[in-house]
């Protein structure tokens, strides 16, 4: 057992992967993940978190740089590795003429110390269907079985691809209820999402990848900081924004006057905040449809993405 297996169950650094064709999908990343956390790897489409997630999986050899989870290189250590993870992949592609209950048989015949099915399928809601064979599974409800089959070794890492792609809200949340129980009973838990509320709810840290390289990483309050809050509101009767406090000074990086609607964007959400609505009041008058807010996690994915696409920034490191 490695010295810090306690501290970082999931350690990549400098991590390549290159396809056939010499494509280089994943261009050298960093990042770790301790033990009991939820990590979500975001980004967009073909970002590269698929073929990053089949790295950490063994599924394939990284072109460079190091893979280690549990202390152990996952290709060639799987014996090792293997037994003590989950992995729930994007298609789980198992044979549709067997029921759900004979699926989640067959699979943990192949798991050592498997829990019984029953209690597999009751954890992702599906012991009704336990005799509907998977062909007549909805979509939501295969990703459930996935699910399911990924718990039955009781993993201590857990790898989910879009554990929650074609699942309604309500299976979504349920899996998020899951995730947060599994995450409180110390499993560690690397997932992918597109849906930048799931990343928000359940990560404890995440990195947005963006054309195989990661362009920012931290907890969602710490990328979500890096960009600019927004105040919102309309120019009172008679006042034109030249009436308004410097807006330099107030700490407003730009602004935007739509008629009477003023948009402001600031890092400095208190001080932009507190001058504007001393202003109003030593003036006497009321800001309408004045709204007050921080970035949420899509806008700075969004901007995150497009900085990185522009090359205009290196990456963002937030983490402590
Ligand atoms: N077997 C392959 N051969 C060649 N290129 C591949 C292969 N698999 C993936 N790629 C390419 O590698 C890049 C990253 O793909 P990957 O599936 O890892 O992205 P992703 O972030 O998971 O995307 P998505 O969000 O769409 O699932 C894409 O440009 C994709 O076309």
């Amino acid at each position: 057992m490695e010295a810090n297996e306690h501290e970082h169950v999931i350690e990549v650094t400098g991590l390549r992967r290159v396809y056939g064709g010499g494509f280089e999908a994943v261009r050298g990343i960093d990042f770790s993940v301790r033990r009991g956390e939820v990590f979500a790897l975001l980004g967009t489409n073909g970002a590269g978190k698929t073929s990053t997630v089949e790295l950490l999986e063994g599924l394939a050899a990284p072109a460079g740089g190091r893979v280690r989870v549990l202390g152990h290189d996952p290709y060639t250590e799987r014996a090792a590795v293997r037994p003590r993870t989950g992995v729930m992949l994007q298609e789980g592609g198992f044979p549709s003429e067997l029921t759900v209950a004979e699926t989640a048989r067959m699979w943990a015949g192949c798991v050592s110390g498997a829990r019984p099915e029953r209690e597999v399928l009751a954890l992702v809601g599906l012991e009704a269907k336990a005799g509907v064979r998977v062909k007549q599974l909805s979509g939501g409800q295969r990703r459930r079985l996935d699910l399911a089959l990924a718990l039955l070794g009781d993993p201590e890492v857990l790898f989910l691809d879009e554990p929650t792609t074609g699942l309604d809200a309500e299976g979504r949340r349920d899996t998020w209820e899951l995730v947060g129980a599994l995450r409180d009973a110390g499993t560690t838990v690397l997932l992918t999402t597109h849906y930048l509320e799931e990343a928000e709810h359940l990560a404890d840290r995440l990195a947005i990848m963006h054309e195989g390289s990661i362009a920012a990483t931290g907890t969602p309050a710490e990328v979500t900081a890096s960009e600019p809050s927004r105040i919102t509101f309309e120019l009172p009767e008679g006042y034109f924004l030249g009436d308004l406090p410097p807006l330099a000074e107030l700490g407003v990086s730009d602004h935007t006057v739509d008629g009477r609607t003023v948009r402001l964007r600031t890092r400095e959400l208190q001080r932009a905040a507190t001058g504007l609505l001393m202003w109003a009041h030593g003036a006497g008058v009321e800001l309408r449809r004045l709204d007050v807010r921080s970035a949420s996690l899509e806008e700075a994915f969004l901007g995150i993405a497009k900085d990185a696409s522009a090359g205009t920034t290196a990456p963002k490191e937030y983490a402590a």
